[in-house]
């Protein structure tokens, strides 16, 4: 177990309200071609990227593998130049930064990665220390802030341990406050949390939450996991094929998915099969003495009412529950579940009104004898 993280370690000011600022990252029309090298063409990793970042927000982009994440999370850390459009970061346009102008903005952004990226030969307290010393901070205050972020992260006990000693999560822990040490504006994240178990992901995504709540660091990253979205993040942006397809804040854009790639990636957490034992007898026309296959999507929206209780009291229908799975966001229910009537009217148009007057989505996927 790591020890309880102090939330006083590493405080400084009050966290701006996302929106209310102008937006710490811009992407303008932002596209990347890589050159071709021999008989390999070029490739357009991303095209016409317009994405805003607020200041103090938690911003996550997501999209499947080659997508173009990595490409456009290491535009902001000057990794990658953007071949055409504007790039602007706390107001200032970096797009044709010179590499020595580029050295001296990375210590405004802080980056953690997938697969840790420690030195191996080097303890937790010399990685934490590594950007520091770098940047020829005196031996005095590198003790002093490293000791603070290895409080913060909760590793204060494992200073002179090598990464080789430390567990998936703790090593994450040391890539956090590695980052932390210069003090960025800008916590960017490359898959953070992709090589973890569940458990040790929340850990480390309800670090991160604090280290935005806390310190006021602005958080964008890069994931193709659903959960980290709507566990951590306040937008989202959804990348296929180099474009943002969706953008807008996590509660909208999960609960009302516009474009199929998005729906595929929330289905994959709130959509619910029909069970195995009923989808070869499903039909279409329902006979009297049917039940009648019901979809009940809870959007958020006057969504918290005892639904299926309030049907049988008010209505008089027995209501089966066959599969369900409801998620909350902002404490909001999310989800859909799965339930059958008896295919009698008028009782099965009142129940189809009662649903959809309390703003659920409630759609009828056909009828089992
Ligand atoms: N250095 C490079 N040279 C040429 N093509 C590249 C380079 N880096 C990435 N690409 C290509 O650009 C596209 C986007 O890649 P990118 O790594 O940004 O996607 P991704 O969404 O991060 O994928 P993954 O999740 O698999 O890392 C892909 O077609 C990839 O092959």
């Amino acid at each position: 177990m790591n020890a309880p993280v102090n939330p006083d370690a590493f405080r400084v000011g009050t966290v701006p309200e996302p929106d209310a600022a102008p937006p710490i990252i811009r992407f303008a029309q932002v596209g990347k071609t890589y050159a071709g090298r021999g008989a390999q063409g070029s490739v357009t990793a991303l095209s016409g990227i317009d994405l805003d970042v607020p200041k103090g927000a938690i911003v996550g982009v997501i999209g499947r593998s080659g997508a173009g994440k990595s490409t456009l999370i290491r535009l902001v850390n000057g990794l990658e130049r953007a071949t055409s459009g504007r790039l602007l970061i706390d107001g200032e346009d970096v797009t044709d930064l010179t590499e020595a102008g580029w050295r001296a903005r990375r210590r405004a952004t802080g980056m953690i990665f997938q697969h840790f990226n420690l030195l191996s030969s080097r303890t937790v307290f010399d990685n934490v220390a590594l950007p520091l010393e770098i940047a020829g901070t005196p031996k005095s205050q590198i003790e002093e802030r490293v000791a603070r972020l290895l409080d913060l992260v909760g590793l204060a006990d494992k200073r002179e341990r090598y990464p080789a000693e430390l567990s998936g999560g703790q090593k994450q822990r040391v890539g956090i406050a590695r980052a932390l040490a210069s003090e960025p504006k800008v916590l960017l994240c490359d898959e953070a949390t992709s090589a973890l178990d569940p458990e040790t992901t929340k850990s480390i995504l309800a670090l991160l939450k604090q280290v935005n709540r806390d310190l006021g660091i602005t958080i964008l990253l890069i994931t193709h996991e659903i959960p980290v979205i709507k566990e951590i993040c306040d937008r989202v942006a959804v990348i296929e094929d180099g474009r943002i397809v969706e953008e807008g804040d996590v509660f909208s854009v999960l609960t009302r998915p516009r474009h199929p790639t998005t729906a595929r990636f929330v289905e994959a957490v709130t959509g619910v099969e029909l069970p195995a034992y009923l989808a070869g007898r499903i039909h279409a026309q329902g006979q009297p003495g049917d039940d009648t296959v019901i979809r009940i999507t809870f959007t958020g929206e006057n969504a918290t009412a005892p639904v299926i209780s309030r049907l049988s009291s008010t209505i008089g229908v027995d209501v089966n529950i066959l599969a369900g799975r409801i998620d909350a966001i902002a404490g909001r229910p999310f989800g859909s579940l799965l339930v059958s009537v008896p295919t009698r009217e008028p009782e099965l148009a009142a129940v189809l009104d009662a649903l959809n007057s309390l703003e659920l989505k409630a759609e009828v996927i056909g009828h089992v004898s």
